[in-house]
């Protein structure tokens, strides 16, 4: 697996125009008053690097790139289909597409930090490919106190998602883990953020096949070694 890094290399914080700063503030208040929320990212994105983007997921998958996900991390990782039946490849950053999704994340990280303190220091991404049937039951991204994910953003690639199509990424309460508080269909252009040590989370069964790109904004620079932790 690798772990791509992309920390400050576009100075994008100060060139951010009011609409932006308005934009992040709106991101900020409702992470810090729910835990997460749902955007419309599609005007800020553009059509062009969507399809891009929905091109490239499309190729990985056409060449069997995209391997079986997993969970849990060193020597509790397992490949559990009963838990989650993805499949993924993790983003480098090479590509045109790539790059300017990652600006855009970046922007992102930086406005978080500058508003929530949350010493945000890198991110990284992957494509997901769910086929009919497919699911990941309930679940956090992250263990509390490991300081490794902590803000979590899926990015969905579906042109024409419709109802009856399932995949619906389903949002738990985090004060009371058995209120789911929200559904999220996975159109092309929807992104979902919210805390990965708070907020529980599954996506149900896809009636058809669900493109996205889930990104973690890190507080470690490099994982933290998982023996005798
Ligand atoms: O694709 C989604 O809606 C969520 C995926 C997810 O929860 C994960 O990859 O951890
Ligand atoms: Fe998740």
């Amino acid at each position: 697996m690798t772990i791509v890094s992309f920390a400050g290399a576009t100075p994008v914080g100060p060139s951010l125009d009011t609409t932006d700063q308005q934009w992040l503030d709106h991101i900020a208040d409702e992470v810090s008053e729910w835990g997460w929320l749902t955007l419309d990212v599609s005007s800020r994105l553009g059509g062009g690097l969507l399809a891009g983007l929905r091109e490239e997921v499309d190729r990985l998958e056409e060449s069997a790139a995209m391997a079986r996900a997993g969970v849990g991390r060193g020597t509790a990782y397992s490949r559990d289909p009963s838990v989650r039946r993805d499949r993924i490849a993790w983003l480098n950053g090479e590509t045109p597409a790539q790059q300017q999704l990652f600006v855009f994340l970046e922007e992102l990280r930086v406005g978080l930090n500058r508003r929530l303190f949350l010493g945000l220091q890198r991110f990284e991404a992957h494509y997901a490919s769910y086929q009919p049937g497919d699911f990941y039951r309930r679940h956090l991204d992250s263990f509390r106190g490991r300081a490794s994910r902590v803000v979590s953003l899926v990015l969905y690639l579906n042109e024409n998602w419709q109802a009856g199509d399932g995949g619906e990424l389903q949002v738990f309460n985090r004060e009371s883990p058995d209120e789911i508080c929200g559904q999220v269909a996975p159109e092309s252009g929807r992104a979902v953020i919210f805390l990965s040590e708070e907020v529980p989370h599954e996506v149900l069964p896809a009636r058809c096949r669900r493109h996205s790109i889930a990104c973690w904004f890190r507080q470690d620079v490099v994982p933290v070694p998982l023996t005798g932790v």
